[in-house]
């Protein structure tokens, strides 16, 4: 797990690195203009485009002066600076770069005409005018030269983070800074890119290192937490050699109904392809036919014996998926809550919940839920924005002690320590019906193999998106199915590249 900072924090670990390195300041802006210049070259190869690089007078406007005067000597011949110089405060590394690239005499065009500034379609605008430094709302000559860049058919690389952009904290509804195409953003993701709502500014973002202090910002207080391979690489077990299906513990998906039992197939399937030792599925018995002919490595479960039965066998437990609504499911729902064993609760049984609030406090600590937004909003409330609905959630598993999985591109996991684990893998061909029937699957094989519910979640989230971001590489639609079945073939992956 990588900590996520917010912007005061990542000046403390600015400040730290200058002095533990020890390096000057005006160097960590040449490292990190270096690194922006790298990343940019790498993608936007071509010499021969104009580039506007439009500068603030903060650091962020000193990285772009650094940027400027680097991409003049890797052959960019066509660097134009413009500088939005609005603001009474200059920062010193800023005042260094201006001068260096007036002394250098590196012909590089500096204008500060806002009528000087004319964007072309092929052109690409670097925004360096305000960056992880914003304050305050963008008004004034800031916001003008925003809608200016914005209006222009030119591509625009932001520098760290766009103009007006907040890195962390409650997006406004309306956006008034500048639209990114790309972000080359320093050393850590900043947590507002995770944000739905960031698609009104970003495009697209990468991260790139400019060697700030790893374990010192590991060491600082974050409760926001990057889901990163390593540890899922570190938490995954291979299979074990004399192991057999005992091993691998026994699942009860409690799923299905007459329209939906579809979505109860997909849920058993991915648990099997996730590597459970056994499953059962507990569906109508209208699906048994189904059941038998798809997935014959499955067992039924009739209903009608659910509240007599023993579930101290079963190693998790899952209801939701395609289950509907109506006194029955209702009732299966409170049979699972009375038995006292963690559930996943998935889907329909979340909807079930929000009808009957009183029984969200009869749930299991270390019980999972997986709502989706509505879902989420039908059970606590209606939110506005994402940042909003995301604290809600921490404050919900806290104060239920359960793991709530919001589900979207970045899936966020909150744990009831507090932490919230932002999960980086799926892509948007995943965007079709069973997706989350498959997740649920997939959590419920990895509880019933013995890791505890925060390590069968995080690695649940983070396989199904790479599973996802794999199949994506050469098909533009994933289906749930297709998600399923190339699990088994991810594990493997992951499970060798360690050996
Ligand atoms: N460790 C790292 O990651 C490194 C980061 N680096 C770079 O530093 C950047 C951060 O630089 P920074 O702190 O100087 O802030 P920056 O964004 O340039 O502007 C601040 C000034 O803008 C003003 N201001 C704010 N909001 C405003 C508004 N709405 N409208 C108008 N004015 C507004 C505010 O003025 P004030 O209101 O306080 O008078 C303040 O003085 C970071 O993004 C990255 O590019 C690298 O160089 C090296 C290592
Ligand atoms: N654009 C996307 N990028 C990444 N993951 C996505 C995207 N769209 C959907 N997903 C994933 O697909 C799943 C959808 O869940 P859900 O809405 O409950 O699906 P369903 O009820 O149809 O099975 C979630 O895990 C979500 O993270």
């Amino acid at each position: 797990m990588q900590n996520l900072l917010v912007s005061s924090q990542i000046k403390d670990v600015d400040t730290y690195t200058i002095q533990h390195e020890p390096i000057v300041s005006i160097e960590l802006m040449e490292r990190a203009a270096l690194a922006f210049v790298n990343a940019f070259i790498n993608r936007f190869g071509d010499e021969e485009a104009t580039i506007w690089v439009c500068c603030g007078q903060g650091n962020n406007g000193g990285d772009g002066l650094a940027i400027a005067r680097l991409l003049r000597k890797n052959g960019y011949t066509k660097v134009k600076v413009f500088l939005a110089n609005y603001a009474q405060k200059t920062s010193p590394d800023y005042l260094r770069n201006l001068e260096r690239l007036k002394q250098e005499k590196s012909e590089i065009p500096i204008l500060e005409d806002l009528q000087a500034l004319k964007l072309r379609q092929n052109d690409i605008v670097i925004d360096a005018i305000l960056g992880s430094g914003l304050n305050k709302p963008l008004s004034g000559k800031y916001e003008k030269l925003a809608v200016l860049i914005n209006t222009s058919k030119s591509k625009v690389v932001a520098v760290d983070v766009p103009t007006g952009f907040k890195s962390e904290g409650e997006l406004d509804a309306i956006y008034n800074g500048v639209k990114a195409d790309f972000v080359i953003s320093f050393q850590v993701p900043k947590i507002n890119f995770f944000f739905p709502e960031s698609i009104k500014a970003i495009r697209e973002f990468e991260v790139v290192s400019i060697g700030l202090d790893e374990p010192y910002i590991e060491s600082l207080p974050s409760q926001w937490k990057l889901v990163t391979e390593q540890f899922i690489n570190k938490t995954i077990k291979p299979r074990a050699r004399f192991s057999h299906k005992g091993t691998y513990g026994h699942a009860l998906i409690v799923a299905g109904d007459t329209e939906t039992m579809g979505a109860a197939l997909l849920s058993v399937n991915a648990c099997l392809q996730a590597g459970v030792g056994l499953v059962s599925a507990c569906i109508p018995q209208s699906g048994l036919t189904a059941l038998n002919v798809s997935l014959p490595e499955a067992m039924y479960f009739n209903r009608e014996n659910l509240s007599n039965t023993d579930l101290q066998k079963y190693q998790a437990i899952a209801i939701g998926s395609g289950l509907g609504i109506g006194e029955t499911q209702e009732q299966l729902l409170e049979q699972l809550l009375s038995k006292n064993k963690p559930l996943l609760i998935d889907a329909d049984a979340l909807n079930i919940l929000s009808e009957n609030k009183e029984l969200l406090k009869e749930i299991p600590a270390q019980s999972v839920l997986t709502p989706h937004m509505k879902e989420f909003d039908r059970l606590f409330g209606h939110h506005d924005n994402w940042w909003n609905r995301v604290e809600m959630a921490k404050k919900k598993a806290i104060e239920l002690e359960l793991i709530i999985v919001l589900k979207n591109q970045y899936t966020f996991i909150c744990l009831p320590t507090g932490d919230i684990c932002v999960n980086p893998t799926g892509n948007p061909a995943m965007a079709q019906g069973g997706m989350g029937d498959v997740l649920t699957g997939i959590i419920t094989s990895f509880l019933a193999q013995g890791y505890n519910s925060s390590q069968a979640v995080i690695l649940g989230v983070y396989l199904h998106g790479k599973a996802g971001d794999i199949l994506a590489e050469n098909r533009e639609i994933v289906t749930a199915s297709a998600l399923a079945k190339s699990l088994p073939k991810v594990l493997k992956n992951i499970n060798s590249e360690k050996s």
